[in-house]
């Protein structure tokens, strides 16, 4: 079964009596452990669609569907389930700048109410799977962007997700280091089964998914001749 299934969604902005169409009657399937990029210029819809996977955007038309339940038909604290089961790995890496790497990616799941030393244990290991054990007291400002974004990549994967929702998450790296991170990122999903959908518009970051759909200005093709990079050589990050 899909993980996340978008049947012909329609999202439009009305603004000062302007109303823009973001996203187009997109229709797309994630099945798990499938890493789908949705891959457009400034403006195609690219967020619209992750905040319409996230839940925290309703459809004006057609359904979003998780494991085959029609996210309208969720109440306000199942919704809020659902979007706590979800891991989120953004450009800007929203991590706490007084605290250290461990407890960066312990966050998540202290609000979730996990025992901190729990916590800290599932932390540990996360960050010990993405290289960065031996950074793992130091606080954001002493770690390189790609150890930051790889905290992220932590955080994101310690509670567990069902589903990864990734915007533009190697935006803030050179080539070569995001690059690496997605190939890291797109490998654990894989491994774990955990479907991940990416907006980029990079078309070195799209390059690393099991399916590419080209977003323009909302409406979404999926590529048919999409072949998945190879991992690049482990670099430092
Ligand atoms: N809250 C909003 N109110 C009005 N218009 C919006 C809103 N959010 C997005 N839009 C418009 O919807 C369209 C799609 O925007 P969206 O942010 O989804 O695209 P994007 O591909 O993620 O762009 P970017 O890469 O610049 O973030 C754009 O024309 C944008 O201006």
């Amino acid at each position: 079964m899909s993980a996340l299934e978008l049947d012909a969604v329609a999202k439009r902005y009305t603004t000062g009596g302007e109303v823009v169409c973001a996203v187009d009657g997109a229709s797309l399937t994630i099945a798990p452990g499938e890493v789908v990029a949705l891959y457009g210029p400034s403006g195609s819809g690219k967020t619209t669609l992750l905040e319409l996977a996230a839940g925290t955007q309703r459809p004006d038309h057609g359904s979003v569907r998780f494991g085959g339940v029609d996210l309208a038909t969720l109440s306000a604290g199942e919704a809020a389930r659902y979007r706590r089961s979800l891991g989120f790995v953004f450009q800007r890496f929203y991590l706490h700048p007084g605290t250290s790497a461990l407890d960066n990616a312990a966050m998540k799941l202290l609000f979730a109410g996990w025992a901190p030393r729990r916590a800290k244990q599932q932390a540990l290991t996360w960050l010990r799977r993405v290289g960065l054990e031996q950074r793992a007291g130091h606080p954001p400002s002493k770690l390189s962007m790609g150890e930051q974004q790889r905290v992220v990549i932590a955080r994101a994967l310690a509670g567990e997700p069902a589903l990864i929702l990734a915007d533009e998450p190697t935006a803030s790296l050179d080539t070569e280091r995001g690059r690496a991170i997605l190939s890291l990122l797109a490998g654990i999903c894989r491994e774990r089964r955990v479907g991940m959908l990416l907006a980029t518009h990079d078309p070195d970051a799209a390059a690393f998914a099991d399916r590419v759909c080209d977003l323009r200005d909302g409406l979404l093709t999926e590529r048919a001749d999409h072949r998945p990079a190879a991992a690049p050589a482990p670099a430092r990050t």
